[in-house]
C-alpha cells in the first residue's frame, strides 16, 4: 500500500509562500521519494493553483482542497464547489476535519454530504474523525469513531475503489497541542477503524488507507508510521516548513 503523507497548511501561506514551499518540497523529495510514498498538500484555496503548478506531472505528488460546499453550483455566497476545484487540477478533498467540526460547527450530516458528493464527482477523499478529550476520558472513543464513520460514510458507494477513500484518525486533543496519542492508543483506534471499514466495504475496506494526525513531527513520524494499520499521516504545524515535512515524508 502506498503511504499517504499529507500536509494540511490550514490558513497559513500566501500564494508566493506556498509556491516557494511546494517547489522546495519537489527539490528535496522528488529524486528520493520511495515508490511507496505519496506526497499530498492541502494548501489554502488561494494557493491551490500555485501548488498545482509546482507539482503537476510529478509522480506521487498530489494536491487537494481543505474545504468545499457539496453542491454543483448555486446561490451559496462565499462557497467553492468541487467542479471549481477540479478545474485547478486537484484530485483530493478533505472532509470532517476537527477544526471544521468544532470551529465552524459542521455536523455529521454535512460531513456525509461532502464525502458523498466529493467521491461521486471523482475526487479522492480524506475523511477525518476523532474524539475530544472529554469523550476519551468518558471511555467513549470507539462509540464516537463508529458514529462518525457510520454517519460520514452513510451515502458512499460501497463498491468504491479503495484508493479513493482514506480515513484520518485525529484525536482532537492531539491537534496542534504537541501532545501525541500514545502508540497503543493509535494502534487501538486504527485497528478499530480497520474493523469498521471491513464491515462497511468488505475486502476493499482492508485496502483503504488510515492516516494518523495530531502533533506528528520529524522525530516521532517513523515510529508512528511503523505501527499496524497506519498507512500515512496528516500533518499540520510540522508541514509548514519544507525541510521538516520532507523529513516526515522520508521517515
Ligand atoms: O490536519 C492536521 C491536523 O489538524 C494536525 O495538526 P498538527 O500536526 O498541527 O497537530
Amino acid at each position: 500500500m502506498i503511504k499517504l503523507m499529507a500536509a494540511n497548511w490550514k490558513m497559513y501561506k500566501t500564494r508566493p509562500e506556498a509556491s516557494d514551499t511546494a517547489r522546495d518540497l519537489v527539490k528535496s523529495l522528488e529524486a528520493m521519494l520511495p515508490d511507496d510514498r505519496e506526497v499530498l498538500v492541502f494548501p489554502p484555496f488561494t494557493a491551490l493553483y500555485a501548488v498545482g503548478e509546482a507539482f503537476k506531472g510529478r509522480k506521487n505528488f498530489s494536491w487537494g482542497a481543505q474545504n468545499f460546499y457539496p453542491k454543483e453550483e448555486g446561490a451559496y455566497t462565499g462557497e467553492i464547489s468541487p467542479r471549481m476545484l477540479a478545474e485547478l487540477g486537484c484530485t483530493y478533498l478533505l472532509t470532517g476535519h476537527s477544526e471544521r467540526r468544532h470551529v465552524f460547527g459542521e455536523g455529521d450530516g454535512l460531513v456525509a454530504d461532502k464525502t458523498t458528493l466529493g467521491l461521486a464527482q471523482g475526487f479522492r477523499v480524506v475523511m477525518c474523525i476523532g474524539e475530544t478529550i472529554e469523550e476519551r476520558r468518558g471511555g467513549k472513543v470507539e462509540e464516537i469513531l463508529k458514529n462518525q464513520l457510520d454517519k460520514g460514510l452513510s451515502g458512499v458507494d460501497k463498491s468504491l475503489s479503495p484508493e479513493r477513500l482514506s480515513i484520518a484518525y485525529e484525536p482532537v486533543w492531539a491537534i496542534g497541542t504537541g501532545e501525541v496519542a500514545s502508540l497503543d492508543d493509535i494502534v487501538q483506534a486504527h485497528s478499530f477503524i480497520r474493523q469498521q471499514l471491513g464491515k462497511a466495504f468488505g475486502e476493499r475496506g482492508q485496502e483503504m488507507r488510515i492516516l494518523y494526525g495530531g502533533s506528528v513531527k520529524p522525530d516521532n513520524a517513523s515510529e508512528i508510521l511503523g505501527l499496524d494499520n497506519v498507512d500515512g499521516v496528516l500533518v499540520g504545524g510540522a508541514s509548514l516548513k519544507a525541510d521538516s515535512f520532507s523529513r516526515i515524508v522520508l521517515a
